[in-house]
């Protein structure tokens, strides 16, 4: 389970002054769903994720995930959870396989566990073709479903996802829907990240709408489409942000 308390992270930027990227932000998500974090460029996305995920620590509030506090057990939190960040990383020089292994041992787990969740991993995300290809010849795709495999590797119970299907082809970005589908399925629970309105419909158990740093509007699509009189998610996600005038200003920032 991810539990967010009033999350709350200020950054000092030199033009900027001090940024509210996220303010007073809270939400929880229990196992078994999929919470999608829906919000424009800048909407504090990302920085939510990277708290979370131990990688940034809030200005205030907390966080609780799989039972964890991020401030307090940061260690038992990442050995919990696993983050796809956007700008997961691959080392070039190895191949698939390898590269998976090798965040499999720094979990700590042994080489039998690490060779059969590997088959698993490449069953499920359609690996198998390139699984012992040297990462820096992949396609944007090949990469992706890496990315996804070594960041969980470790068959964390909480997933968190920050825009996986960026930039990706429509037969690749629907592979990794439904690979995300299938974690939830089997009781895993999963933030989802995104600006794709689509995805958030077809996907998401519980939508928030983040704008500004602020969670502007929650719940179920059904839920959504009753408050807001709207049955299109982008007619809902433009009205919960306050029209088209306050996303375009948000946007120019
Ligand atoms: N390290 C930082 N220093 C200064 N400002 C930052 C920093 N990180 C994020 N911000 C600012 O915080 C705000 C929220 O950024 P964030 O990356 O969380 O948004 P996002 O919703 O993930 O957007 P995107 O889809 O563009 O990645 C933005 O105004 C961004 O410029």
């Amino acid at each position: 389970m991810i539990e967010a308390r009033q999350l709350t992270k200020t950054f000092k930027d030199k033009k900027r002054g001090l940024i509210t990227a996220v303010g007073d932000v809270s939400f929880t998500c229990q196992p078994g769903r999929i919470y999608g974090l829906l919000g424009a460029n800048g909407a504090g996305k990302t920085t939510t994720l990277r708290m979370l995920a131990t990688l940034l620590k809030p200005t205030s509030g907390a966080c609780t995930v799989a039972g964890h506090d991020t401030a307090t057990a940061p260690e038992k939190v990442r050995a919990n959870v696993g983050f796809l960040a956007a700008s997961t990383a691959l080392y070039g020089r190895l191949s698939a396989r390898e590269m998976i292994a090798y965040f499999g041992r720094l979990n700590g787990m042994d080489e039998p566990a690490i060779v059969a969740r590997i088959r698993v991993l490449a069953d499920e995300l359609g690996m198998h073709d390139f699984l012992d290809r040297r990462c820096d010849k992949f396609s944007t795709g090949m990469k992706q479903k890496t990315s996804i495999a070594r960041t969980l590797i470790h068959d964390p119970a909480v997933m968190i996802f920050d825009e996986p299907t960026l930039g990706l082809d429509v037969m690749t970005a629907r592979a990794i829907v439904k690979f995300v589908r299938q974690c939830r399925d089997r009781g895993k629970t999963v933030i989802y990240s995104t600006h794709v309105m689509s995805v958030v419909e077809k996907l998401c158990d519980t939508i928030g709408i983040i704008h500004g740093g602020k969670l502007v509007a929650e719940g179920t699509l059904a839920e959504l489409q009753t408050r807001f009189g709207e049955r299109d998610m982008e007619e809902i996600f433009v009205q919960a942000v306050g029209g088209e005038a306050a996303l375009a200003a948000a946007l120019k920032d």
